[in-house]
């Protein structure tokens, strides 16, 4: 089988971000030939950077009283686990994107990514239900963009009847993800923001407003 078009190109320039006290430098990586965004693959920064993460992000949200956390698959699932283990919780709860044999009856919600192309699903096995009806949740994930991800994450969680009472992300990356969320952007609890960025002059510059 052909292996499909590697669309993204690493760029060579690094982003410096400060996740509360830990310094990253992200790969700036162009996702079209005049737009690109520091990659952050919470998945390859090892188990520490996870568990900062996890306990700086429990800080913030354990004032909302949550009683579990929900993840969305794929980098939201690290996140969630440590932040479920930080709060001091046991359960948490994973939106699949592909449908595993199990979710023949699942829930599912539409949703638009900017990392992964077109319409992807996300769903809720409909025996994970009994753990968000009346509960208080917050949803977690690595990064929100577009909140297309977290928004379909949201709403999916209050459909199985959970009150979601906040949502924690490592980054918020630009700031589509306002408009998108609306009144629910005010959940949002993050350790750091990241720009998008633009070709200037030979070089990639961060887009004035991201
Ligand atoms: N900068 C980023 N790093 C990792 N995942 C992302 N999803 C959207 N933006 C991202």
């Amino acid at each position: 089988m052909t292996a499909p078009e590697q669309v993204s190109k690493l760029t060579g320039q690094t982003w410096p971000v400060d996740v509360a006290g830990w310094r990253l430098d992200l790969p700036i990586v162009a996702i079209k030939p005049d737009f690109a965004i520091s990659l952050m693959m919470v998945i390859d920064l090892g188990v520490r950077f996870g568990a900062h993460c996890g306990e700086r992000l429990a800080e913030r949200l354990a004032p909302l009283k949550p009683d579990v956390v929900v993840g969305a698959a794929t980098l939201g699932i690290p996140v969630a686990i440590e932040v479920t283990r930080a709060l001091g919780l046991d359960d948490y709860v994973i939106l699949q994107k592909s449908p595993k044999i199990h979710l023949g009856d699942a829930l599912v919600q539409t949703i638009q990514s900017i990392t992964s192309a077109g319409e992807q699903r996300l769903l809720l096995d409909r025996q994970a239900m009994p753990l968000l009806e009346g509960r208080r949740v917050v949803v977690v994930d690595d990064v929100v963009a577009s909140g297309g991800s977290l928004g379909g994450a949201i709403a999916l969680c209050r459909r199985a009847g959970a009150e979601v009472v906040g949502a924690g992300v490592i980054l918020t990356e630009a700031h589509d993800w306002e408009e998108a969320l609306g009144a629910d952007a005010s959940l949002i609890r993050s350790l750091a923001h990241i720009p998008q960025f633009a070709p200037e002059g030979g070089v990639w510059r961060p887009i004035s407003g991201t």
